[in-house]
């Protein structure tokens, strides 16, 4: 390979210690260090490359730390050519070898075929293989079959601070001349079958907050004639979902899209071995028996699930505390076509009812902290087609349409303010690990990944 290109490999920009979660100076200045590294690699390549400088973040302790600039980068403008734009992100979750890694998070370590190393599959393997693709294409001297554009950020797994407002200020620049999307953040359903994702869950993120003072109390003294901040709130809690998972807010599912014979078949046709799921999710029995129910379960029904309570004793020993204030945290995942706004009011009027029901003397205060619309995409586009036919290609198979139950929210800005097709097409397997401690690519995923990216290049280029 042409040296000129700067290849950098996996290990160098795991080795980059881009935590966007902890705020703290030595990781932002990390991102930045990461955000540099990646735009030179890019410039190497011969793209034309902008570095967005995205001003600063204000944090609710007061500080002031600096956002890493966003890439926005492009490769040919051929006005006979699609022009593809690719989006990935560049920071990673924390990781601290303390917590049950096997190795240094950050030294990309070969076990039996799988690289394991912080952000190696989410996000900076993926986004190497794509590069890579380009690179393919330059080192046997051809020229690319589409003009590509690429947007990576630094703050994704920070809520992707101040993008959208990026997406909307270059919406009628830097947008204006792209035909298609691509995103490579999310895993497959299985270990060894590609997929094609179409769909992804939002999430409203919610905060009660039940204050009787600002200090604590002991429990022998107060214990007995006191409207207790805990137990109002466990029973808040308690309130909004029932033991067979479904969510007892009124109203919640009165939106959520009905279901249809032709979407089950869609079910059907997806290879899922639900013992080996559950035994590689080491979890006994899931609230559903069948592969049917467990993935309209994740993909088209809305879940709550119950986060945490700050506040809270929470150590080991027995402390005789009854905390002063507590605050609990939840969240919907939503689904087409249930909305943020509708949700946040039905939820808010049903920890009210609840709460008034208790005559409890204490303050509630509910706040909707995040509100993040699901996303569904027409699979009939061109790029779907596209997607399908390089995986026929390099894996001699049909992919699985997937959703995903989680949350890509520049899914739905782009869908939303820059008006195209949005495809994800994730190249790591479902053990990856994202977030978990030993995240891992598999070598022969980033491998044959690459290939796929290359080959969806060229079928784009045939089908535009
Ligand atoms: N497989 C892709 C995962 C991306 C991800 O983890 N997204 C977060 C985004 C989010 C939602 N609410 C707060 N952050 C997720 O939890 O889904
Ligand atoms: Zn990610
Ligand atoms: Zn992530």
């Amino acid at each position: 390979m042409d040296p000129k290109l700067g290849r950098m490999t996996l290990k160098e920009w795991v080795a980059i210690e881009s935590d966007s979660v902890q705020p703290v100076p030595r990781f932002r200045q990390e991102l930045f260090r990461m955000m540099t590294v990646a735009a030179d690699t890019l410039q190497r390549l011969g793209a034309h490359v902008t570095s967005v400088d995205m001003g600063s973040q204000q944090l609710p302790d007061g500080q002031s730390l600096p956002i890493p600039p966003v890439i926005l980068a492009e490769l040919g403008n051929d006005p006979t050519k699609g022009t593809v734009c690719f989006y990935g992100h560049l920071d990673v979750q924390p990781a601290d070898q303390g917590d049950g890694w096997l190795m240094d998070p950050y030294v990309l370590t070969e076990v039996d075929g799988k690289l394991y190393g912080r952000g190696a599959t989410d996000n900076k393997g993926p986004v190497l293989a794509w590069i890579n693709a380009v690179s393919a294409f330059r080192a046997l001297e051809q020229d690319l079959p589409v003009n590509i554009k690429f947007i990576i950020e630094g703050m994704e797994e920070a809520g992707s601070v101040a993008l959208e407002e990026l997406v909307e200020k270059e919406k009628n620049r830097f947008f204006s001349g792209v035909d298609y999307i691509v995103i490579s953040d999310n895993l497959w359903i299985s270990q060894r079958k590609p997929a094609i994702t179409y769909g992804t869950r939002g999430n409203s993120y919610f905060t009660v907050e039940v204050k009787c003072r600002d200090q604590d109390f002991h429990s022998g003294t107060f214990g007995g004639i006191l409207h207790e901040p805990m137990a109002d709130l466990v029973a808040l809690l308690g309130s909004l979902v029932d033991s067979s998972g479904h969510i007892l807010v009124p109203g919640i599912y009165d939106e959520v899209a009905p279901l249809t014979e032709e979407e089950i078949n869609t079910y059907k046709a997806i290879h899922l071995d639900l013992e080996e799921y559950r035994n590689s999710s080491r979890v006994e029995k899931f609230l559903f028996d069948t592969k049917e129910e467990i993935l309209m379960h994740l993909w088209r029904y809305p879940s709550l699930s119950i986060h945490g309570i700050e506040g809270a004793f929470d150590e080991p020993g027995a402390k005789t505390v009854i905390p002063g204030q507590v605050i609990g945290k939840f969240s919907i995942r939503l689904v087409p076509h249930m909305n943020v706004s509708v949700v946040e009011k039905q939820v808010t009027r049903h920890l009210e009812d609840v709460f008034s029901k208790r005559n409890s003397s204490n303050k509630m205060v509910v706040s909707m902290t995040l509100g993040l619309h699901p996303w569904i995409a027409n699979i009939n586009d061109t790029q779907y087609l596209a997607a399908k036919r390089a995986i026929r290609t390099v894996f001699g198979t049909e992919p699985d349409m997937i959703r995903d139950g989680s949350t890509i929210p520049i899914t739905k800005m782009f869908q939303e303010i820059v008006h195209k097709s949005v495809v994800l097409i994730p190249l790591g397997a479902v053990d990856d690990g994202e977030h978990s401690q030993n995240e891992k690519i598999n070598r022969w995923n980033y491998i044959e990944g690459t290939k796929l990216f290359a080959a969806f290049f060229l079928e784009m280029a045939q089908l535009h």
